[in-house]
């Protein structure tokens, strides 16, 4: 046998950075951070030889220095500041990924004004991050959102869609549509850490548009599928964002049944009569694309 590949660190490293500002007024970050590595490390797994190991608890540590060290927001500038870092530390590292979860804390609206330090977690909605650092190859970046749970009431069709003896689906003209968006934005590779940081204004402002199209997509068209929604979010995503080379979009479709009472006194609820539904855990439709520039 040989080893094919191989890539080891440390998972689920969280940490809490807050800023002081001279306004009196504090910033928050929390993330919880992923570092795994690549390079001449084999022999621990195939000779029992760990000499080449930088320990996982190695890295932990190291995400705390970096993070004491170093901005940890954008983060995508920590995230390459944090992979780079093994690259240029140990010469046997020939990759080093970073994945970043930005948790939400909104800061709280008190007495009409926002509060100086004090936040709420408004929604399981994360900021992603997946970095990969890779000697003599600069640093290629992945954005993205996870867990933006939404939902429309209308404004949602499926119709025209192939019909055969396994069909049973009927056409819609006016659907519930839900869905989780998970959502990525590849950047074009930098050369360094310095290029990243030139850049650095670029990352909140994709984040935000991306996240603002995504919401005003969803809610303005009058959708006609999952898949044509995503397109027109993933263009104009790209519209948005000129160092951005590919949107990937992954949206689940959370299904709510209509539930048919009539055979309650022939109570009518169901196509323009339904109100009451039965939102589905599972099974979900799951569509996915990837959307580059023509
Ligand atoms: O938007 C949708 N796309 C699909 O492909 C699909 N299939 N069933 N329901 C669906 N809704």
């Amino acid at each position: 046998a040989q080893l094919a590949s191989a890539r080891y660190g440390k998972d689920n490293v969280r940490l809490y950075k807050v800023q002081r500002n001279s306004d009196q007024t504090q910033d928050v970050t929390e993330m919880t951070v992923c570092t795994l590595l690549e390079g001449d490390i084999a022999a621990s797994w195939t000779h029992a030889d760990n000499t080449n190991i930088v320990a996982t608890d190695t890295q932990k540590q190291t995400i705390y220095v970096t993070a004491k060290l170093n901005p940890v927001n954008p983060p995508e500038l920590f995230a390459a500041i944090l992979g780079q870092h093994y690259i240029d530390t140990y010469p046997h590292i020939t990759a080093a990924h970073v994945d970043i979860i930005v948790h939400r804390w909104a800061r709280m609206e008190v007495d009409g004004k926002p509060h100086p330090h004090s936040f709420l977690r408004d929604g399981a909605e994360t900021r992603t991050v997946q970095a990969v650092a890779r000697r003599g190859e600069g640093i290629s970046i992945r954005s993205g959102i996870k867990g933006l749970l939404v939902l429309k009431s209308t404004g949602s069709q499926f119709w025209g869609f192939h019909r055969d003896e396994y069909t049973r689906l009927p056409e819609t003209w006016d659907r519930i549509l839900s869905t989780e968006v998970e959502a990525g934005w590849h950047w074009k590779r930098f050369g360094s850490v310095e290029e990243v940081k030139k850049d650095q204004e670029s990352f909140n402002k994709a984040w935000e548009d991306a996240r603002r199209i995504t919401l005003e997509t969803f809610a303005k068209e009058n959708s006609p599928s999952v898949q044509n929604t995503m397109y027109l979010m993933g263009e104009q995503i790209l519209e948005a964002a000129p160092k951005v080379e590919a949107v990937e979009y992954s949206l689940p479709n959370k299904h709510y049944f209509e539930i048919d009472l009539s055979w309650f006194k022939g109570l009518k609820n169901t196509g323009e009569d339904a109100e009451v539904y039965a939102p589905q855990t599972d099974p979900n439709g799951l569509i996915q694309c990837t959307i580059t520039r023509s």
